[in-house]
């Protein structure tokens, strides 16, 4: 179990990154961090892994504060996985995944067939995959080796920044599944950064909610949409019954038919509309291209989707 007490990282006098924060995060569940850019969800991922020393507060993994726990030692113990995974470029897939398995001395013998196991897992098939250098993947599939690379010495923690954020929608769907069956199965606990309010009810047990530096409500997903504890919680899930309505609507219902302008990022009209919108969300645009078998076929905007809120569409 993880517990973070009274958690606090301030920059400068008066400038909170994260303030006053307390959360358990129980063991074997996925917890989301939710909120807005900037309202310090990377901040406490950060602090409890200790790439982010806390200015105040503390961070209990089963029951001991981390500060008394070696830096480096504690960052073997738990997996990390973010956006753009890091893989070393000059190893193949294998050894990237064996990283901290080599390093901690594990018998190699067990490591390689752990390493087919865990890329088998992710759905990337070991006889195929496992020589392979980073450069010869995918976006998709590099993301799944960070996954197994991250499993790979059997932590029972696992942080996660956005790790599905980079993919395009397809990728970023089988990802997600993949990821679910594998916790489905490995009961890790995990923290989980996420922007995303459809990857957090997608993936999550429990979700923390954080506005401005502060916790302002933690539960389930249900507890969030039904029993908001703030306004703040009701306006940022109120959006729910439309998202929920866009996920059963391909984007090609809310499509305006005409050109693409050059440039445009597009998506398949054969998605749903969900995707678009977060597709719009972390492209920072309010416009997409539509294509119909890599044809652009129309455009779809951000006030089209938005019409579809419950009784509107
Ligand atoms: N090194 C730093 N110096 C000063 N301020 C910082 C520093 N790192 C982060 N901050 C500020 O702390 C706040 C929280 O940042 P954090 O990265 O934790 O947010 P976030 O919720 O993860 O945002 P995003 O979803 O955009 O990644 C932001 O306002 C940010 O500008």
């Amino acid at each position: 179990m993880i517990e973070v007490q009274g958690l606090e990282k301030r920059y400068g006098e008066a400038s909170y990154a994260v303030r006053d924060l307390n959360l358990v995060f129980p063991d074997g569940e996925l917890t989301a961090l939710l909120g807005p850019s900037g309202c310090g969800k990377t901040t406490t991922l950060r602090m409890i892994n200790r790439l982010i020393e806390p200015t105040a507060g503390r961070v209990l993994l089963d029951g001991r504060d981390t500060r008394d726990l070696n830096p480096e030692a504690l960052r073997r113990g738990i997996g990390y996985v973010i956006q753009q995974i890091g893989l070393f470029p000059h190893l193949n897939v294998a050894q990237n995944v064996a990283t901290v398995p080599d390093l901690l001395g594990r018998d190699r013998r067990d490591t390689a067939r752990r390493v087919d196991d865990l890329l088998a897992l992710v759905g990337l098939d070991p006889a195929v995959y496992r020589h392979k250098k980073p450069a010869e993947l995918s976006g998709g599939q590099a993301q799944r080796v960070g996954v197994a690379r991250a499993l790979a010495a059997d932590p029972p923690v696992l942080l996660m920044d956005e790790p599905f954020g980079a993919l395009d929608p397809l990728a970023r769907d089988a990802l997600q599944d993949a990821f679910r069956d594998i916790q489905r199965r490995l009961k890790k606990t995990v923290v989980m950064v996420t922007h995303d309010i459809d990857e957090a009810l997608r993936l999550s047990d429990r979700i923390a909610l954080m506005n401005a530096g502060r916790l302002e409500q933690v539960g389930t997903a249900d507890d969030l949409i039904h029993r908001p504890a703030s306004a703040f919680v009701r306006q940022f899930l109120g959006e729910d019954a439309t998202l929920r309505q866009l996920a059963g609507q391909p984007v090609a219902a809310f499509m305006t038919p005409g050109p693409v302008p050059a440039g445009m990022p597009c998506i398949d009209a054969t998605l749903n509309a969900r995707s678009a919108l977060s597709v719009m969300l972390r492209d920072g645009t309010d416009t997409l291209g539509v294509t119909r078998g890599g044809e652009p076929v129309g455009t779809v905007a951000w006030s089209a989707l938005r019409t579809a809120g419950p009784g509107s569409a």
